[in-house]
């Protein structure tokens, strides 16, 4: 397991190093000061809320589809999910045992009784009984069924060994609900249990909002697809994650391509900016202001509308959110930094809010945990920072440098750290990372 906050001096001096270490900031230092590059940093709680404002105005003209059942899993269901049936759809044994008409003892029916998925079975006469299985349809006319443990049978008579209640043990139709009721309400999450659920009250397709669509652009000529890092060259960190990353944020991946940091790169990101067929394009690197940082220059020439230009945030503090295409298209950019763990920070930041509310899905909901051991601050900024939940405390993982994805590949979640840090045992918002307690069916 990966230890807490930094204990060497090695370690001390990488956060240092980093600015990350706590100080007293002077009176009234609010969270936009510390973010250099230029940038009109947002607040970090401000960015988010934005991001998920846009995606509420753009996922407001969202489009629906009918798919079949499976197809729904993540999506949001777009009509109300009425009941097309009663359910159950007839009244069915609970149990299994016999069903009875009247007070015992009973005559025994003979035969092999009446099983789950038998059509009509005969009605009971007064003071006959007939077993039954469990989800069988109940014969007109039965009072109560009595489970098998329950009674004993004596040549072609049936005795209870205790008081049978009348009614007892048949589930009635229409106890869960009746055909036409609301089952959920459209904006409702279609998860397993969902799909279960339709499927029983008769479902075979569903009417939900489409996944957002995402294309990813990532940039940067020094980039290696495979093998070992070499001549100054290093592996993509970014594509093998940010795509199963964003389907689990909700998204369909519509492709993902790299582009160079060469005119021809600035070009090809220009015409994604313009005629991307995706919702939201999600591009990483050259979100700072170096020589060959795209970004910028591309959403000027494009004409985009920056929302979020800079975040009061670390790591992660270049990323941006730009409305982009033509008047009423509704589509968006997410710039990612380069910096891996600032790329992940800028996904929980600026992407998850504005899938989720372009999805149609409610904001996660929000949860704190204590921390376990103080936490450096920022002397402006909010920091995330990954740690793994244990049953009681939040606890900080060491590589948690914006270059690094050590301590976030460890880690269960990422914890939101203040301005100035925070003390061992204060309660600090929790961000799960979303295959944490294996809650990633999407
Ligand atoms: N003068 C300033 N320079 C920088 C600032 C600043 O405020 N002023 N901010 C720094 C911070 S913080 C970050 S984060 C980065 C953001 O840079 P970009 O978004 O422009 O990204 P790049 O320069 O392209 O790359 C940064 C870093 O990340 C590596 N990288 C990029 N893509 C990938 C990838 N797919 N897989 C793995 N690693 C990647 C890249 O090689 C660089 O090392 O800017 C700082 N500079
Ligand atoms: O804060 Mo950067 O965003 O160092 O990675």
């Amino acid at each position: 397991m990966t230890p807490a906050t930094p204990a060497t001096p090695a370690e001390q001096a990488l956060d240092e190093a980093l600015a990350l270490v706590s100080r007293t900031p002077p009176e009234g230092g609010g969270s936009g000061g510390g973010s250099g590059g230029g940038h009109r940093a947002a607040a970090w709680p401000r960015a988010r809320d934005t991001a998920a404002r846009a995606g509420g105005a753009a996922g407001a003209r969202a489009r629906t589809h009918r798919v079949p059942l499976a197809d729904g899993l993540g999506e949001v269901l777009a009509e109300p999910l009425d009941a097309l049936t009663d359910l159950p759809s007839f009244d069915t044994s609970a149990m299994d045992g016999w069903a009875v008409a009247g007070p015992g003892p009973w005559n025994v029916r003979a035969g092999e009784g009446v099983l789950a998925g038998s059509d009509r079975p005969a009605p009971l006469a007064d003071g006959e009984a007939v077993r039954i299985a469990t989800g069988a349809r109940i014969p007109a006319d039965t009072t109560a069924v009595v489970r098998s443990e329950h009674c004993r049978e004596s040549g072609s008579q049936l005795f209870a060994d205790r008081p049978v209640l009348t009614g007892q043990d048949i589930r009635p139709r229409g106890q869960e609900c009746r055909s036409g009721d609301l089952l959920l309400p459209a904006g409702s999450l279609v998860t397993p249990a969902v799909l279960g659920l339709a499927a029983a009250a008769g479902y075979d397709e569903l009417t939900t909002r489409p996944r957002p669509r995402v294309e990813i652009l990532v940039l940067g000529d020094e980039l290696l697809t495979e093998g070992l890092p070499k001549d100054g060259l290093i592996r993509d960190a970014l594509s093998p994650m940010l795509g199963p990353w964003l389907t689990r944020l909700g998204a369909e991946v519509i492709g993902t391509r790299r582009l160079g940091d060469d005119p021809a790169g600035a070009e090809a990101l220009f015409q994604a900016v313009t005629t991307s067929a995706a919702d939201v394009v999600v591009t990483t690197g050259g979100t700072a202001s170096g020589p060959v940082d795209h970004v910028h220059p591309v959403l000027r020439r494009a004409g985009a509308e920056l929302l979020v230009d800079g975040v009061a945030v670390r790591p992660g503090h270049p990323m941006l959110l730009a409305g982009i295409g033509g008047p009423g298209e509704g589509r968006h950019l997410v710039g990612l930094p380069g910096n891996p763990l600032a790329a992940v920070s800028g996904l929980l930041t600026l992407a998850e809010p504005l899938l989720r509310a372009l999805a149609g899905r409610r904001p996660r909901p929000r949860y704190t945990a204590a921390v376990q051991g103080d936490v450096p601050g920022h002397p402006h900024d909010t920091r995330l920072v990954p740690v793994l939940l244990t049953g009681e405390h939040a606890q900080p993982l060491r590589y948690n440098g914006p270059a690094m994805l050590r301590g976030v590949a460890a880690a269960d979640a990422l914890a939101v750290v203040p301005p100035h840090g925070a003390r061992s045992g204060q309660e600090l918002e929790i961000l799960d990372l979303p295959w944490a307690s294996g809650g990633c069916f999407t």
